[in-house]
């Protein structure tokens, strides 16, 4: 046999053994949180814009939810504008408000919709506000000094918390060739705009539509213990007490903490992965191999 066709033998024998896979989320919601520490390379935003492209394909609902954080903090610094975090959480004021919805709802949320339109689908970006899909409310976040163990309430500025989800649009999306490329920005019925952190965003998302899946794509393996090893399977509780011991912390604690959430109310499989591999929404939903960390009751 050529070198040729033995590759073709090789790919026509791996697309078979994702039939069964193909099977088991036919019609099935997938809600994938596509970090911005993941994004920036050009070959694997296009390999993440083929995968999605080929769920879409396969007659699975992909819902894809954006981050930037990083992208946020370069335009800020162009701004002069300082950026601050809390519990992982970006401090929000008015000027810093409007540079996130700019960069969130605009030229990232275009920049994944056109990867995806690149692919041959039809993407749709979007935010909270679109078709009255998301309300947000101020956010009460508390954190505890770990020296006096005293809790402290966090003032976050125009930072949200998801109250209210309409899946009215999503549900229309579903039934459609359209894919929903969605921004953490939503409105208030306060009349404010509130920047809510991608990864409770999503799993808000999955949480309305009650979603088979949610996915986080981000820039590490999943979630490390002490000695950065990669934990393949976390429970509730596990994951409460890293959190309280400080293995988990930074962005991985609203990431963890959605998790956490996204299980208590109902989503099947939520996995924390990698998304600087190529193709790695396909390698955790297609093949045998999971990847990441994978988060159960
Ligand atoms: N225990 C941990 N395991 C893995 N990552 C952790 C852990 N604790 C903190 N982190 C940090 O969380 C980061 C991922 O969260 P974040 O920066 O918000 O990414 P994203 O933009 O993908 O949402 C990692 O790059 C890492 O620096
Ligand atoms: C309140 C808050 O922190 N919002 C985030 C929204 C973007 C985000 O979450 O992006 P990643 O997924 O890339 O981290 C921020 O301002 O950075």
């Amino acid at each position: 046999m050529t070198e040729m066709a033995a590759n073709a033998e090789m790919q026509a024998a791996l697309l078979s053994r994702a039939l069964p896979y193909m099977q088991r989320y036919e019609n099935k919601t997938v809600v994938v949180k596509y970090g911005g520490h993941a994004m920036g390379d050009t070959e694997l935003g296009r390999a993440f814009a083929r995968d999605i492209a080929l769920l879409k394909q396969s007659g699975v609902n992909p819902i894809v939810v954006h981050g930037g954080g990083p992208q946020i903090g370069s335009m800020l610094t162009r701004m002069g504008i300082e950026s601050k975090f809390e519990g992982g959480l970006r401090v929000t004021d008015q000027k810093t408000v409007e540079i996130v919805e700019m960069v969130l709802a605009g030229s990232i949320n275009k920049e994944i919709v056109a990867l995806i339109n690149a692919e041959g689908e039809w993407a749709i970006g979007l935010c909270g506000k679109d078709g009255n899909m998301v309300f947000a409310q101020k956010a009460r976040k508390t954190i505890k000094d770990p020296d006096s163990n005293i809790e402290r309430v966090l003032d976050l500025g125009f930072v949200g918390e998801p109250v209210e989800v309409d899946r009215t649009l999503l549900d229309l999306l579903a039934r459609s060739e359209m894919i929903p490329v969605i921004a953490p920005v939503a409105p208030g019925r306060d009349g404010h705009t509130y920047n809510i952190n991608a990864d409770t965003f999503a799993g808000a998302i999955a949480g309305a539509l009650g979603a088979s899946r949610l996915l986080f794509l981000t820039d590490v393996p999943g979630v490390l213990d002490k000695d950065k090893k990669l934990i393949d399977e976390l429970t509730v509780s596990q994951a409460r007490k890293l959190i309280a011991d400080g293995t988990i912390s930074g962005g991985m604690i609203p990431k963890v903490e959605t998790c956490i959430e996204a299980i208590e109310r109902g989503v099947e499989g939520v996995v924390i992965l990698n998304g600087k591999t190529a193709h790695s929404v396909l390698l955790e939903l297609f093949t045998e191999h999971g990847a990441g960390t994978l988060i159960v009751p």
